[in-house]
């Protein structure tokens, strides 16, 4: 249990709340007694009218008395329910929303490896379905637990003081239905995990196969698909009927254990009452309290069960939020990014594939400079660029931006001064207007045009019914590579960053596009260090310098007429492109 030790700290931050919630918890329970003993009474009553000892207006007016009295005892009782739940239930969730705010914040400062080692279908887990459980420990199991440790300080102790022989026949069962409830409490613990688990997979396997339908489709894979999916949902119904099983157990079990204690109570209540050492009122007071502690005594097992999970839960939780981000932001250096970028003999080694992606990398790029970054698929280009947005660090040799190790300067700051468009422009599921404004919050509808322009995106944009409010992506149409392409450009434009990062972000355009949109970025980052990734040496042929990669070493470095000028790849490539666009 030691896991939940997690959430003592936001137990201090509500200790009040926590502290009002329990005094009103034991207030409501301590109204719901009120009901047997006035019923007894009201019994008591009914009787001594009965044999003669009151007359009949008496009786009636103590019945009156005694019905005001429970309906009023029951008002505060259900009252004080509905403040113990308005206290300690809003409590569970403000605990929910700070831990899964908790586990978003630390969620944003892992590295780009701790993503690939976890499955996005497990991280949204932790942060909705393992919460969930341990807020049902924060709330409900802590409003039930003092409600019934209420119940039971104050009943059976009255109950012994009442008559103790009754007392100790009609408790007899309550131990047994508690231990009984455990046990069917672990075992639906144990099936519904199994359940839970099938979930997930289903999950997972259908949003694969939605997420790729358009392959799905075209290798008419929907026979096999099927197959698969009434393959998983057989194993499903079986988990579930399982799970069913036993839980059909629990009610008949309680009804079962309650039936025996009222009999008991009315068996040897009736036979005390017969030696005249109890009254029929108290027999009736002592059922009700078998129904009282009925439900308390079973919730015992489930209380457990909830603890458990939610103990197995904050432990899945505590094992992400364990995990310390691999990149250290400790800033020493606090002046804004210029732009210069040197590479010093930097090697890096993927960490999970183990694949070295860049070795004794040496260049520099001066502030403003533009570099052309051409080579061999997998030779390491987007790694560079991965590098100097601090995605990663380096595993040997050092980075320096403006002559200071990139390490000094803040995360935050660094990527401030960057404007990425990586290779597979992602958007997000909002508007195109959104979409670019995502690198400008503040930006005007005139600037995000002008931009749209720069891109070379605008027309087609306005080309859309709704322009440039169209929603993109699930809930809306979806833009050809090319486009995704160009306002993941304009994004990275309107931030007007020190730095740009292009990687291979005009593959799916056309070459007169291209040409066009280059046109327009040599103005737009006039001043501004930009890294251009790609493989069309009509994208690299204008930079200040090309850097060619191959295994991750520099083989080639130079102007696009001195690397033009001398035997290598870059001469060969250049040549090939230009004979196929002449043909
Ligand atoms: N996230 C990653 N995890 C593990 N290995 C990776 C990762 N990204 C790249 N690699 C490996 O590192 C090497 C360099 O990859 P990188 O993406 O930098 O090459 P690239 O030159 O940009 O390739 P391309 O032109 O195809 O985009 C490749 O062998 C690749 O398999």
């Amino acid at each position: 249990m030691k896991e939940l030790k997690h959430l003592n700290k936001y137990f201090k931050k509500y200790r009040l709340k926590l502290f009002l919630g329990i005094i009103i918890t034991v207030v409501a329970r301590l109204f719901q007694l009120v009901l047997p003993t006035y019923v007894n009474k009201s019994i008591s009553a009914v009787q001594s009218f009965l044999n003669g000892e009151i007359v009949k207006n008496e009786a009636k007016e103590l019945l009156l008395e005694f019905i005001f009295i429970i309906i009023g005892a029951a008002l505060l009782s259900a009252f004080f329910t509905f403040l113990m739940r308005q206290t300690i239930i809003n409590i569970s969730r403000y605990i929910e929303y700070d831990l899964k705010n908790e586990i978003f914040d630390h969620y944003q400062k892992l590295s780009l490896n701790f993503y690939k080692k976890n499955r996005t279908g497990d991280l949204m887990n932790r942060i909705s379905e393992d919460v969930n459980e341990v807020r049902m420990y924060a709330g409900p199991a802590i409003m039930y637990g003092i409600q019934t440790l209420t119940l039971f300080a104050c009943l059976i102790p009255l109950m012994f003081i009442k008559a103790p022989t009754l007392a100790a026949y009609t408790l007899l069962p309550l131990p047994i239905l508690s231990v009984l409830i455990y046990q069917i409490s672990k075992v639906i613990h144990r099936r519904s995990t199994i359940v839970q688990q099938y979930l997930s997979t289903l999950s997972t396997f259908t949003q694969e196969v939605f997420s790729g339908v358009s392959v799905i489709k075209a290798y008419a894979l929907e026979p096999q698909t099927n197959d698969e999916l009434v393959t998983l949902a057989i194993d499903g119904k079986e988990k579930s009927v399982n799970l069913a099983k036993v839980n059909a157990w629990f009610f008949p079990l309680m009804i079962l254990l309650i039936g025996i204690s009222n009999i008991l109570v009315i068996y040897i209540g009736g036979k005390q009452y017969l030696a005249g050492e109890i009254s029929v009122g108290l027999i009736a007071e002592f059922i009700l309290y078998v129904n009282m502690l009925t439900w308390p005594v079973a919730i015992v097992g489930w209380l457990t069960s909830i603890v458990q999970r939610a103990a197995a839960s904050q432990e899945r939780i505590n094992e992400f939020l364990n995990v310390a981000p691999e990149l250290k932001n400790t800033p020493t250096y606090n002046h804004k990014v210029k732009g210069k970028i040197e590479f010093k003999n930097v090697g890096f080694t993927y960490e999970d594939t183990e694949i070295t992606a860049l070795s004794n990398l040496s260049f520099t790029i001066e502030e403003g400079e533009t570099t052309a970054i051409l080579g061999k698929t997998g030779s390491g280009k987007s790694t560079i660029l991965d590098l100097v947005a601090r995605l990663y660090d380096t595993t040997s040799g050092e980075i320096l931006i403006d002559n200071e190790p990139i390490k000094h300067f803040d995360l935050t700051n660094l990527r401030e001064s960057i404007g990425a468009v990586p290779q597979d422009a992602f958007l997000f599921s909002d508007s195109i207007k959104n979409n670019i404004k995502f690198g400008k919050e503040d930006a005007t509808d005139e600037e995000i045009i002008n931009i749209a322009k720069e891109a070379v995106v605008h027309e087609n944009i306005i080309g859309f019914s709704k322009k440039y409010d169209t929603v993109l992506g699930e809930r809306g149409i979806t833009l050809s590579g090319g486009q995704k392409q160009r306002v993941s450009i304009a994004r990275a434009l309107i931030k007007k960053p020190k730095i740009y990062l292009f990687d291979d972000c005009l593959s799916a355009v056309d070459t007169e596009t291209e040409e066009e949109i280059l046109n327009n970025l040599k103005k737009a980052s006039k001043n501004r260090t930009t890294l251009i990734v790609s493989h069309r040496v009509s994208s690299a042929k204008n930079a200040d310098k090309i850097l060619v990669l191959e295994d991750g070493r520099l083989i080639q470095e130079g102007t696009h007429e001195e690397l033009n000028s001398m035997p290598g790849y870059y001469k060969e490539l250049y040549h090939k492109q230009l004979s196929e666009k002449e043909n």
